[in-house]
């Protein structure tokens, strides 16, 4: 079976020298929902920013479901583009269209998606993530957890055979975390998302890798990572207090 991702070897450099990714090793099968973990500074966004090409010039190779990231390939990057679909941290980057309608519309209309075919496809993203009823409003009227679902409904509008979801349930109150964790768990795509919410990371994605200082450092299922204190506290991850990942049920967290 061709991998969802499959990253080999990535390696890079920002242009000021501090290296930030060593030798990057990560497959992820169709249908995976894997989170990744790491402290601050760890390399995490700078792997997000190498799976659609916004980063590149590094060692090494990232393929999207068998198609090679080619920055110096219009074509190719393009349709990496359509299949890997990120939702930034702050819903702001993503909303600048009068209406969340227009929003949703936006990327498909620019792979050329008209007419019916982009009503149904803005209809079917909105209703995904609860927010057909919003469609004509304008997004900076909405809430935070609502323009964070927009944000969400605009990348699910490419159809993208990836998400990758950075930080998706941070400054949510605990009905909207609870509710987006439902729209994630939902979707039938492949799911790699950054976090710091380790009892999010247990509750939708069964596997986690840890990245620390541009390396994976280890990569297992969720439960076992979480439970291993001497592996979590070298890596500066935390569990919340009173949080006890062993005694934890998926959806309870
Ligand atoms: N534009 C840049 N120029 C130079 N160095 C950078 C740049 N962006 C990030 N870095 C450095 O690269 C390393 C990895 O940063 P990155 O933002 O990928 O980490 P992160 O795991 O996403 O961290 P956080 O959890 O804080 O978001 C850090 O040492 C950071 O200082």
């Amino acid at each position: 079976m061709t991998a969802a991702l499959k990253i080999t070897g990535l390696t890079f450099a920002y242009p000021d020298g501090r290296q930030a990714l060593h030798g990057v090793d990560l497959t992820l099968a169709p249908g995976e929902r894997v989170a990744l973990l790491g402290p601050n500074g760890a390399g995490k966004t700078t792997l997000v920013l190498h799976l659609n090409g916004i980063l590149h010039g590094g060692e090494g190779r990232v393929e999207i479901g068998g198609l090679t990231v080619t920055p110096g390939d219009r074509k190719a990057i393009t349709e990496i583009r359509r299949r890997v679909g990120v939702v930034f941290q702050d819903p702001d980057d993503q909303l600048f269209m009068p209406t969340v309608a227009e929003d949703v519309a936006f990327g498909p209309a620019n792979l050329g998606v008209r007419g019916d075919e982009l009503d149904n496809r803005v209809t079917e993203a909105l209703t995904a993530v609860g927010m057909l009823e919003h469609r004509d409003q304008i997004p900076h009227h909405l809430s935070f957890g609502q323009r964070r679902r927009v944000a969400v409904a605009t990348v699910l509008a490419m159809r993208p055979e990836i998400l990758v979801l950075d930080e998706p349930s941070s400054n949510l109150d605990p009905a909207s975390r609870r509710e987006l964790a439902e729209i994630i768990e939902s979707l039938p795509v492949t799911v790699l998302m950054v976090t710091h919410d380790l009892p999010y990371a247990l509750e939708l994605c069964p596997r986690s890798v840890i990245l620390d200082a541009g390396r994976i450092v280890a990569d297992a299922p969720t439960g076992e990572l979480l439970a291993d204190r001497d592996l979590m506290a070298a890596h500066r991850l935390e569990l919340p207090f009173g949080f006890d990942p062993a005694t934890v049920r998926r959806g309870v967290a």
